[in-house]
């Protein structure tokens, strides 16, 4: 269970605690943790949320490539994926699928990454496997233009998702 906090002690942690906190509210993007921080004080949630929606407006196109690379494939752990993706994936069934299902997965990753260069990024909290792997089919029919979109809405979603976990108003 992560340890909630409030806005007084977001206003008032130092660097490397807010750093340590936040820094992987973006997988693996610690700019987006040193966005926010350098943005305090905040009066709420909600300022904090518009903050984040702020960092992504600004982001260039070689940003968002970087940040949708730097997303672990689904329902394929090793040692490089964070504590924050491996539960938000545990929750959602992932890491416990029968070998059918993981074999479906397995397929619609590298077919996905062959076509778009990038692996397939959705926010899982809230969907089942099967889901996902409708999702998944659904948007390998897609282009890339409109993948590299769809990738970083669901970047904003996890995003907000794991800073509204953090939070407590
Ligand atoms: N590839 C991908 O979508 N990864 C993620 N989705 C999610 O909800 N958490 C993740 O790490």
């Amino acid at each position: 269970m992560v340890q909630q906090l409030n806005i007084k002690e977001i206003n008032g942690m130092n660097k490397p605690k807010f750093m340590m906190t936040f820094g992987n509210v973006v997988e693996k993007c610690p700019q987006a943790a040193l966005h926010l921080l350098t943005r305090r004080p905040y009066m709420n949630t909600y300022e904090v949320l518009s903050s984040l929606e702020e960092f992504f407006d600004a982001l260039t196109i070689e940003d968002k490539m970087k940040i949708l690379h730097q997303h672990p494939e689904l329902a394929s752990l090793n040692k490089h994926v964070t504590e924050d993706s491996v539960n938000e994936q545990t929750k959602s069934g992932l890491t416990t699928l029968p070998e059918h299902t993981q074999s479906s997965f397995t397929e619609l990753n590298a077919l996905y990454r062959k076509k778009f260069g990038f692996p397939f990024i959705m926010c899982v909290a809230g969907n089942d496997p099967h889901k996902i792997l409708s999702s998944m089919q659904e948007r390998l029919d897609s282009d890339v233009e409109s993948e590299i979109n769809a990738g970083i809405r669901e970047v904003k979603k996890i995003s907000k998702h794991r800073l509204s976990n953090l939070i407590v108003d």
